[in-house]
C-alpha cells in the first residue's frame, strides 16, 4: 500500500517516534512524505521514503495530486493544531481530497496507532480493490 507521513514542526519528533515503533509494518510499503518529515523519518529510521517538496513549498498539494489519482491508501498526517500554517489552504485541501476518495486519514497519533494496527491486522485491504492494484 502506499502510506504518506506528514508532521508539521512541531509534531515531526512524535512522527519519528511513531515510524521508529511501527518501522517493521511501515517498511512493508511504499512509503511517502513531505519534504523536511520524510528526510527526519529518514535519517533516524533508514526507511525508504519518497520525498515531496516540504509542506509549505506545495508537498501536500503533491501528496493530495496522487490522493486524486486514488493511488494514495493511507495518510499519516500529524498536525499542529497550536500554529497558524502559511499554506493552510493546501492542508485543507488535502484533508479534503481524503474525504472524496475514501482514503483512511490520521491526524494525530491516536488514530495514526489504530489505522497502522488495522493496517497490520489487513483491515484495508479493500484500499486495494478500490485502488486497482
Ligand atoms: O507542512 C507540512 C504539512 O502541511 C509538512 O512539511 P514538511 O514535512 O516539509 O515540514
Amino acid at each position: 500500500m502506499n502510506i504518506a507521513l506528514i508532521a508539521h514542526d512541531k509534531k515531526k519528533n512524535d512522527i519519528v517516534r511513531f515510524a521508529t515503533a511501527y518501522k517493521n509494518t511501515l517498511a512493508m510499503h511504499q512509503l511517502y512524505a513531505t519534504g523536511t518529515t520524510g528526510l527526519r523519518i529518514q535519517e533516524e529510521t533508514g526507511l525508504d521514503i519518497h520525498r515531496f517538496q516540504s509542506g509549505p513549498m506545495g508537498g501536500d498539494q503533491q501528496i493530495g495530486a496522487m490522493i486524486a489519482q486514488n493511488k494514495m491508501d493511507v495518510v499519516l498526517f500529524f498536525r499542529d493544531p497550536l500554529t497558524a500554517q502559511p499554506h493552510e489552504p493546501d492542508i485543507n485541501a488535502l484533508i479534503r481530497l481524503c474525504d472524496v476518495y475514501a482514503v483512511p486519514l490520521a491526524t494525530n497519533m491516536g488514530t495514526a496507532e489504530v489505522i497502522v494496527m488495522g493496517l497490520e491486522r489487513g483491515d484495508l485491504s479493500w484500499r486495494e480493490i478500490v485502488s486497482g492494484e
